[in-house]
Parts: C-alpha cells; sequence; structure tokens
C-alpha cells in the first residue's frame, strides 16, 4: 500500500536551509494568499503585486487556476472535495516555494476556511498571509469577467461559488482589499506597505 512505504520515506538533511536561500536573495519569504469570488480581483491584484516587487527585486512566483487547474490538479472538479484536494495541493506546492525562497502569490477561490486554514496550519506563523479580496456578488457578476455567472445563472454550471455553492468569508485575514471601493494601486501599496512593515523585504 502506498501509505505503508511512507514509513520508509527518511528525509536527506540538504546542507542549504530556507534562511540561507533567504539571504541570498535578501527577503523573507512567504505566503501571498489571495482568497475571494470569481471576478472579485484575485489574479489582477496578485500579479500587480508581483510586478512591483519584481521591481524591487524580490524573487517571486505567482500561482493561479492557469498555471494549477490545466496542469498538476487538471483531475480536480468544483466538488467540495475537489476543492479541499485543490487548495491542499496548491497548499503543499506554495510550502515548497516558501521553502525555495520565494514569495509565492497563490490566487484562489478558495471557499472554505477550513481549507484556508489547513494551508496556514503548513507553515510558519508569519509565513501565510491572508489577503481577502472583498469585493460584493453583485460587483462581480457585473464584471462578468469569463462569462461564467451567466452561465450559472442559466443553469448551464452547476455549483457555481457564490450562486448555488457556499463562499466562507476570512475572520482574520491579514489584509482586506475592496476592490470595488479602492483603485488596484491602492490595494497594491496596502499588501507592499503590509510586507515593509513587517520587516519582510527589510534587506532591499
Ligand atoms: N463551479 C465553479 N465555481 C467557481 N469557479 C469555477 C467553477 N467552474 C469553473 N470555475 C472557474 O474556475 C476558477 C476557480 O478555480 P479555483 O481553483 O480558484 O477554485 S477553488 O479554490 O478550488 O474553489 C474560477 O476562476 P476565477 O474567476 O479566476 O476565480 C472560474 O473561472
Ligand atoms: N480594484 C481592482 N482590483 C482588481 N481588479 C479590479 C479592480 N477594479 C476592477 N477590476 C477588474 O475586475 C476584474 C477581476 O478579474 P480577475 O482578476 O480575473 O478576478 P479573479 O482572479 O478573482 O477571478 C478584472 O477585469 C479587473 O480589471
Amino acid at each position: 500500500m502506498l501509505t505503508e512505504g511512507k514509513k520508509f520515506i527518511i528525509p536527506h538533511k540538504g546542507k542549504i536551509k530556507k534562511e540561507d536561500r533567504q539571504k541570498l536573495k535578501g527577503h523573507k519569504s512567504a505566503i501571498l494568499w489571495f482568497t475571494g469570488l470569481s471576478g472579485s480581483g484575485k489574479s489582477t491584484l496578485a500579479h500587480a503585486v508581483e510586478e512591483k516587487l519584481f521591481e524591487m527585486g524580490v524573487h517571486t512566483y505567482v500561482l493561479d487556476g492557469d498555471n494549477v487547474r490545466r496542469g498538476i490538479n487538471k483531475d480536480l472538479g468544483f466538488s467540495e472535495e475537489d476543492r479541499k484536494e485543490n487548495i491542499r495541493r496548491i497548499g503543499e506546492i506554495s510550502k515548497l516555494f516558501v521553502d525555495a525562497g520565494i514569495i509565492v502569490l497563490s490566487a484562489f477561490i478558495s471557499p472554505y476556511r477550513r481549507d484556508r486554514e489547513f494551508v496556514r496550519n503548513l507553515v510558519e506563523k508569519d509565513e501565510f498571509i491572508e489577503i481577502y479580496v472583498k469585493c460584493p456578488l453583485e460587483v462581480c457578476e457585473t464584471r462578468d469577467v469569463k462569462g461564467l455567472y451567466k452561465k450559472a445563472r442559466e443553469g448551464l454550471i452547476k455549483n457555481f461559488t457564490g450562486i448555488d455553492d457556499p463562499y466562507e468569508e476570512p475572520e482574520n485575514p491579514e489584509i482586506v482589499v475592496e476592490t470595488d471601493k479602492e483603485p488596484l494601486e491602492e490595494s497594491v501599496e496596502k499588501i507592499i506597505g503590509y510586507l515593509r512593515k513587517k520587516g519582510y523585504l527589510e534587506n532591499l
């Protein structure tokens, strides 16, 4: 059995540690976890923050539906179980990025609180920064970037988050951005400001 084999997996302790990689890069590594409804602005914001960090010399990577759901998670759909497995795998991948010394920006609806908490608990306390990309359903639906809300309303897509599937709002996110109220640049500055204030970028 696959699980039985686990007891014979003995990790090799390499000499180079996460802290060494962070020192080489001149900044800490962490997960910036963007959660929110479809169309709330997760991808737009994650890429805008990445651009800003990149200009500052920070080593970054964006994980989102485009590079995860078409690849490693292409076997998963949108049932509660599949979403849980989607987030679990993304959490584990994000953790590897942190170990590599990178600031990883993970942008997924991640509608269930317990799945987000699972990822939070995979890494050290200050390595998980939850960013609630807050935007009313009506606004997301009006934006309808991919035309999926229309399809969901017509019943062509089932279990669509916000329509006939739940979204559990974060209770204590580190950062909240309100994309229907503030311009993109303001949300970007809020996130960069948080990273500066908390010392993630102190050696740059
Ligand atoms: N049923 C259903 N519910 C929600 N979203 C759906 C669904 N079917 C397809 N899509 C498209 O898939 C994107 C969400 O994928 P995620 O991996 O972020 O979802 S989850 O975290 O596992 O809930 C989401 O992309 P974003 O708009 O970027 O959020 C949608 O375009
Ligand atoms: N302040 C803002 N922040 C982010 N996106 C915004 C903002 N205002 C308007 N938008 C628009 O909202 C849409 C969000 O789409 P997207 O980033 O794909 O959302 P998500 O990844 O959450 O599905 C984009 O068309 C973007 O231009």
